[in-house]
């Protein structure tokens, strides 16, 4: 049976007295769209540190196509077919759209070829063009970053990640700051993602989650409260309690 794409068992991380994640396990699926969800302060972003190897769990496994990679650095875990988006954080903006993809895709291209100048990289330039196009961004691909629109940014940020072509991509809060307009289309350009990665996600608009998302986890004070269907989820009344506030 294949393993899946991606797998925590019983992580669990401390800070000082506070297990901020608390033997959370949990797997996702090959091409969907699964979302963690939770209050304020239920561990969804470091549970998304403890994945993307930014923080070492203190128990538990990350499984990667059923290859543990626990405690692994990032750049160990991206080799492995992880990548992360964070937040327009690390994008330069003094460098155009395109280097700012064409280095992020440099390390499509094999060793032999890794001395050569980006602009001569062919597996690099090929995937950075089909970004541009996919993104929406092939109008601006000489722009500064810092001269694109927030909206623009963020999406950006998002193809710099799919860049060396993961197998899963994480997200963390993708539409925060957007407008409406902005929202909405990111949500379908996130939908249209699950095509070629298993996309992990982390939103707080409830409505989003709802029409994005193939399977939802909720996280309350650390641990896995519940999982499901969008609509299981809504349905559950420990779920309502704590994080719609009613049940
Ligand atoms: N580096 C850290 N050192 C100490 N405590 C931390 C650290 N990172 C997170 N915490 C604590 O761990 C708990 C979980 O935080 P975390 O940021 O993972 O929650 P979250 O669900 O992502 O919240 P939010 O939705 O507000 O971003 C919180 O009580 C937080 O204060």
């Amino acid at each position: 049976m294949t393993p899946p794409v991606l797998e925590v068992r019983d992580l669990s991380v401390n800070f000082g007295g506070l297990r901020a994640v608390d033997n959370v396990s949990f797997a996702i699926a090959r091409n969907r769209i699964t979302t963690v969800i939770g209050p304020n302060g239920a561990g969804k972003s470091t549970l998304f540190n403890l994945i993307s190897g930014a923080v070492r769990p203190r128990a538990g496994q990350v499984l990667i196509d059923g290859v543990d990679h626990t405690g692994e650095p990032p750049n160990r875990l991206q080799a492995a077919g992880l990548a992360r988006s964070f937040q327009i954080t690390n994008l330069f903006f003094e460098l155009s759209v395109a280097e700012n993809l064409r280095l992020a895709a440099q390390i499509l291209e094999p060793t032999r070829m890794a001395w050569r100048p980006v602009s001569a990289s062919r597996a690099a330039m090929t995937r950075v063009d089909e970004l541009l196009v996919r993104f929406r961004l092939d109008g601006k691909a000489s722009y500064p970053v810092g001269k694109l629109s927030h909206g623009e940014q963020r999406r950006l940020e998002v193809a710099v990640a799919l860049a060396c072509r993961p197998k899963v991509l994480l997200l963390d809060e993708p539409t925060q700051g957007m407008s409406h307009g902005d929202t909405e289309d990111t949500a379908k350009l996130i939908k249209s993602l699950a095509d070629d990665v298993s996309v992990l996600l982390i939103e707080h608009d409830i409505g989003l989650v709802m029409s994005l998302s193939d399977h939802v986890i909720v996280m309350h004070q650390g641990q896995k409260l519940a999982e499901g269907t969008p609509t299981e989820v809504r349905g559950n009344t420990a779920v309502q309690s704590a994080y719609f506030g009613h049940a």
